[in-house]
């Protein structure tokens, strides 16, 4: 078509030629445009359905209510959480629609743009060279030319949606790139199996630089089928220790060993196989009781009589054999259709039913009450003989299971005796008058 054009009239094709620059450089500027616009609106519409998952979770049927509407509700928030989502439906829609019409206007601005050039440069150059005007030349060269043009515009309206999906696509490869700090080293160990001896080397921690550590040059022995109680206040740093252990997080300094090896030198997945962790939010996923407690399952199985036999000695299998579907039932989004209590025994069935050597109670039985409480210490006492266990705890029952007690405090970690944190005062466990029954128990 180019060669045609050139045939009917150099000049002028010399003419069109030139636009050519200046359309790029109006889709490029329009392009950059529509990519800030689309990138606002995946922003908005990220922020909506965060917002969504957080407070609501529609059903086909109906709106069930999540724990967080508890707190709404409780709260009085409901004229609050109504004018938060029509705030960001409204700028969701606002920034839709900004891209929407953005889209429409690019072609048409394109269009013009070139049109309008085309005209002013051609008008120019007739003027200066003074050439005479030849209707049907002009007219078979435009038909050239709008032919040309075509395959323009098309190249101009795929830049366009590649500079609006640009954002989403900077989004993935953000994620794809990402790597994360706590990673296996080439040479990571694999151990089969562990005795569960635990060392802290003068152990130093902060979450923020330049902030005081929350674990300061702590050092700890745990022995292979110990037992071992860690108290303080709260915020003291006791889940952050549970945390480097699972090597959640890297020391700053100092070094944390299993079984005489640098958990940094053994393989991340090894690694946490062999320590059960039970958090103080209990977290469940979408799914059935027993896919829950075998969550950990090594090769992805859910192995019925594990599952039973977990579930038996948390205390959960009363509870679940009552639900019509028994183990097959569903739990609900994060366990929503469970109570506390309940959704504490099943994160400790979990734990039991992956059956590590390490096994890290925080707070696992603040929900739970005294009955429960007491069958699960039962049921602990029996693991505590063949297995390495860290209770983190204010409640005194949990506490005075340990054969040892240490104390967290300003970073700093001591051992103390049962006297000496009973007469702590009740400061970090419960109240004196049942600590001074407790003492006499013990
Ligand atoms: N991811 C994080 N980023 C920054 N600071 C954090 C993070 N996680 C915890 N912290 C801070 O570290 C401190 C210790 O928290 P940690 O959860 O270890 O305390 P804790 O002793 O287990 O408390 P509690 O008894 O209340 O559970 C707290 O001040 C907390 O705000």
């Amino acid at each position: 078509m180019g060669t045609q054009m050139v045939a009917i009239n150099p000049q002028l094709s010399l003419v069109a030629a030139m636009v050519i620059p200046c359309m790029s450089i109006v889709i490029a500027k329009l392009g950059e445009r529509l990519r800030q616009i689309s990138k606002e609106a995946h922003l908005s519409l990220a922020m909506l359905a965060a917002y969504l998952n957080d407070v609501w979770f529609s059903s086909t049927q109906l709106v069930h209510v999540l724990p967080s509407m508890l707190t709404v509700k409780v709260n009085n928030g409901e004229h609050k959480e109504m004018l938060r989502f029509h705030e960001l439906a409204f700028l969701d829609l606002k920034n839709n629609l900004g891209k929407k019409k953005m889209k429409a206007l690019i072609p048409q601005a394109v269009r013009t743009t070139y049109i309008a050039g085309l005209v002013v440069l051609c008008a120019g150059s007739v003027a200066v060279s003074g050439t005479t005007f030849d209707p049907e030349g002009f007219l078979s060269f435009l038909t050239a030319l709008a032919l040309f043009v075509e395959p323009i515009q098309d190249f101009g309206k795929a830049y366009n949606e590649y500079k609006q999906g640009e954002p989403a696509l900077e989004r993935i490869f953000d994620l794809t790139r990402f790597i994360p700090e706590v990673r296996d080293k080439p040479s990571a160990l694999h151990l089969n199996s562990v005795k569960g001896d635990i060392k802290f080397h003068d152990v130093t921690f902060r979450y923020v630089a330049g902030m005081p550590p929350i674990v300061d040059g702590v050092n700890l022995h745990i022995r292979a089928g110990e037992t071992i109680a860690i108290v303080g206040p709260s915020g003291g740093g006791k889940t952050t220790l549970a945390k480097l252990l699972l090597r959640l997080y890297h020391p700053q300094s100092g070094y944390i060993a299993l079984d005489n090896h640098d958990i940094q030198d053994i393989q991340l997945q090894c690694l946490r196989t062999h320590i059960a962790f039970v958090s103080q939010d209990p977290m469940l996923f979408s799914g059935t009781i027993a896919q829950n407690i075998a969550y950990g399952d090594p090769v992805g199985d859910t192995n019925m009589r594990k599952v039973e036999n977990a579930a038996k000695i948390a205390n959960a299998d009363e509870f679940i054999k009552i639900l019509p579907e028994g183990y097959d039932s569903y739990v609900g989004q994060r366990g929503s259709s469970l109570s506390g209590g309940q959704k504490q025994r099943l994160s400790i069935a979990r734990a039991i039913y992956q059956n590590s050597s390490i096994l890290v109670l925080d707070e696992a039985t603040s929900a739970l009450d005294s009955r429960s409480e007491l069958l699960l210490k039962e049921a602990l006492m029996n693991l505590m003989a063949s297995h390495t266990v860290v209770i983190i705890a204010h409640r005194l029952e949990m506490i005075l299971m340990a054969d040892r007690i240490v104390l967290l405090e300003g970073g700093k970690l001591r051992e103390i005796t049962r006297s000496a944190f009973l007469s702590l005062d009740g400061r970090f466990g419960s109240p004196p008058d049942l600590l001074s029954r407790e003492l006499g128990e013990a």
